[in-house]
C-alpha cells in the first residue's frame, strides 16, 4: 500500500450545463502525506470546495482518480466508498451540521452508531474528545444551546472520534468572528500536531494558511503553486 493517505492524480472536473462545458479544475497532482496538515487558498470559484468533495469521495472526477489509502475511489461500489470514507476520513464543514435534537456527546458518537463501531467505550472516548476540544462541561448541551465557536468544537470533535487517517475541513471558522476563528485555529493546529491524522483545510484566511507546514494554492482551476513552510523561511 502506498504511504500517501490521498493522492490526486491528473484530476480534472467539469459540468455540462446545456451546451456549455464549465472546466472546474484542470489536471490536478498531489498528495498528502501522514500527519501533513495541508491548506488549499484560492479566490473565491477557484474550485477549492469542488477539489475537496472530489478528495472526500463526495464526487467524481471527469478525469483522472482520488486515491485514498491506495484505493482508487471511482472502482469502488457506493457502499465501499461510503464504509471507507467513514472509517478513514473526518469532515468539518464551514456550518456544523449537529444533529438539532441530540446533545454535543450523542453528535460526537455518531459516526461510531453510523459505521457500526458502537461500543461500550463510545461514551468515554467522547468524552475524552470533548476535553481535548475544550469542551468538558458542555457534554449535555444541544447545539442551540452553545455559542457558534462552541459548535464547531463539536464538530471537529466528532471528526475525529472514528480516529480518522484524514480530516477534511471547508472553511471550518468561515462562519465565526475573528477571536473565535483564532481560537479555532490554534485548536485545529493542536489537534493535528497531537495526533497521527493529516488535516486538508480549505480557507480564505491567508496569514492562518501560511502558519500551516504547506499550501496549496488553486487558481482558475489549477494548481499555481504549491508552497512549504520552508520555502517562506530564510533560514530553513
Ligand atoms: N454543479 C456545478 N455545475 C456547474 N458549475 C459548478 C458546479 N459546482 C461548482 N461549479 C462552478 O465551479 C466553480 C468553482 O466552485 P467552488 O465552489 O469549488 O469554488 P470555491 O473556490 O470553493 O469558491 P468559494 O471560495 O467562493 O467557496 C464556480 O465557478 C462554480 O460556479
Amino acid at each position: 500500500m502506498s504511504r500517501e493517505v490521498l493522492q490526486c492524480h491528473n484530476v480534472s472536473r467539469h459540468f455540462k450545463l446545456g451546451p456549455q462545458t464549465v472546466e472546474v479544475l484542470s489536471h490536478i497532482d498531489f498528495s498528502v502525506e501522514p500527519g501533513e496538515l495541508v491548506s488549499i487558498v484560492g479566490s473565491s470559484g477557484s474550485g477549492k470546495t469542488t477539489l475537496l468533495n472530489l478528495l472526500a469521495g463526495l464526487d467524481t472526477p471527469s478525469e483522472g482518480d482520488v486515491y485514498m489509502a491506495g484505493q482508487a475511489l471511482s472502482k469502488l461500489g457506493d457502499r465501499e466508498r461510503a464504509r471507507l470514507r467513514n472509517q478513514y476520513m473526518g469532515f468539518v464543514f464551514q456550518f456544523h451540521h449537529l444533529l438539532p435534537e441530540f446533545s454535543a456527546l450523542e453528535n460526537i458518537v455518531m459516526p461510531m452508531v453510523i459505521g457500526g463501531h458502537y461500543r461500550s467505550d463510545s461514551h468515554q472516548k467522547a468524552h475524552d474528545l470533548l476535553e481535548r476540544v475544550g469542551m468538558k462541561d458542555r457534554a449535555l448541551h444541544r447545539p442551540a444551546e452553545l455559542s457558534g465557536g462552541e459548535r464547531q468544537r463539536v464538530a471537529i470533535a466528532r471528526a475525529l472520534i472514528n480516529e480518522p487517517k484524514v480530516v477534511l475541513m471547508d472553511e471550518p471558522t468561515g462562519n465565526l468572528d475573528d477571536s473565535t476563528s483564532e481560537q479555532v485555529h490554534d485548536l485545529i493546529m493542536e489537534l493535528n500536531r497531537d495526533s497521527n491524522a493529516s488535516f486538508v483545510v480549505v480557507t480564505h484566511n491567508q496569514e492562518w494558511a501560511q502558519q500551516m507546514p504547506r499550501q496549496l494554492r488553486l487558481k482558475k482551476g489549477r494548481i499555481s503553486t504549491i508552497q512549504s513552510a520552508s520555502d517562506q523561511d530564510p533560514k530553513a
